[in-house]
């Protein structure tokens, strides 16, 4: 049975009759491939990633897994269409947290057209993507039974500046945020999801190890996909993940480092250590786990992080 995912964040959306996404209750994920030449790109790259051999296998993880594709009655009511058929990176989790961080200070790329490249230019400059190298393009934070999920309107999300992101980040991790928005946001998951073994900062760091020499692709417009399991959070089990989506644009990167995503990476990583350094629970982690050297952030060299609580 298909619907519409329920734990979307950003991009198109399948609901109201308009075409998106839809996901079955086998833990599929089915993206139409859009009609210009979006679809060939993101079909492309996704053919190309899982057929390059030089691609380590630690590296794979960080991006849904590819079932090629299939033609299914689309959401809009147009009748069947080919879609990707991916890997649904909630499937299995029950009230997950997720953010879409659109990442790098420029999403067009350079054969787009005049009018594309204008149109892109200015949300990049409307938003935080200039100045920060990322953006916020959508989140979703479970609270509790009762209040569900804080989730901010498009025109909010995409109105942070730069303390709008790092309070953002901040409340993705906190567990008060039914109280108002005059209570400060508590942070309570920080060490849990941000700094513990695994977590999203060692897996931000692995990422952008590869990233450094990384040069077969470029990333325009791709989101870094943050997301944990709320309610085990606090018994060490938020099973929390790093995860990209969104290969419409991506280009072959002809031997060059893509530093557009790389310098938004790297942000992101510098906004996330900023929380976990003022967190009193992150500081034991970061010296059991080895994350710091001589007050510095290290990249995590393990091949593989596990879940293990620090
Ligand atoms: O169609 P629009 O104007 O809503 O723009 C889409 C963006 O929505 P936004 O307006 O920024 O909320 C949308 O952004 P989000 O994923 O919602 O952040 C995508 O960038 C989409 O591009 P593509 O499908 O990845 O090629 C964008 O589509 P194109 O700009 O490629 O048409
Ligand atoms: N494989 C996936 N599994 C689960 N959710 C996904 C997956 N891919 C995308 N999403 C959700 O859909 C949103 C939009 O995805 P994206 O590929 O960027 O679509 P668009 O091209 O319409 O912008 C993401 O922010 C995320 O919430």
């Amino acid at each position: 049975m298909l619907k519409v995912p329920d734990h979307q964040v950003a991009g198109h959306r399948g609901d109201g009759g308009k075409l998106g996404p839809l996901v079955d209750d086998s833990g599929r994920f089915y993206k139409p491939l859009q009609s210009d030449h979006r679809g060939d790109t993101e079909l492309a790259f996704y053919e190309s990633f899982y057929s390059n051999t030089e691609i380590p296998g630690h590296i794979r993880k960080f991006f849904p897994a590819f079932h090629g594709t299939k033609t299914i009655e689309a959401s809009d009511g147009s009748g069947p269409q080919p879609h990707l058929v991916l890997e649904d990176l909630v499937a299995g989790r029950t009230n997950p947290s997720v953010m879409d961080i659109k990442t790098g200070s420029r999403t067009w790329y350079p054969e787009a057209s005049e009018e594309y490249i204008q149109k892109c230019l200015e949300k990049d400059r409307n938003s935080t993507s200039v100045s920060l190298g990322f953006r916020i393009s959508g989140l979703r934070v479970y609270q509790n039974s009762e209040a569900g999920f804080w989730q901010p309107e498009k025109k909010v999300v995409y109105s942070f500046n730069a303390d709008g992101v790092r309070s953002a980040l901040r409340k993705f991790v906190s567990s008060n945020l039914s109280l108002g928005p005059n209570v400060d946001p508590d942070g309570l998951y920080a060490s849990k999801v941000y700094c513990h073994r695994g977590g999203i900062l060692a897996q931000l760091l692995q990422l952008k190890e590869w990233f450094e020499v990384q040069t077969n692709y470029h990333f325009y417009s791709c989101s870094l996909i943050i997301l944990y399991d709320r309610e085990s959070a606090l018994d060490g089990r938020a099973h929390p993940k790093v995860k990209l989506v969104d290969f419409a644009h991506v280009m072959d990167g002809h031997g060059v480092i893509d530093h557009n995503f790389l310098g938004g990476l790297c942000s992101v990583i510098k906004f996330i250590r900023d929380i976990v350094d003022e967190d009193n629970e992150c500081a034991k982690c970061e010296v059991n786990l080895g994350l710091k050297e001589n007050g510095f952030y290290k990249s995590s060299t393990e091949p593989e992080l596990d879940h293990e609580a620090c």
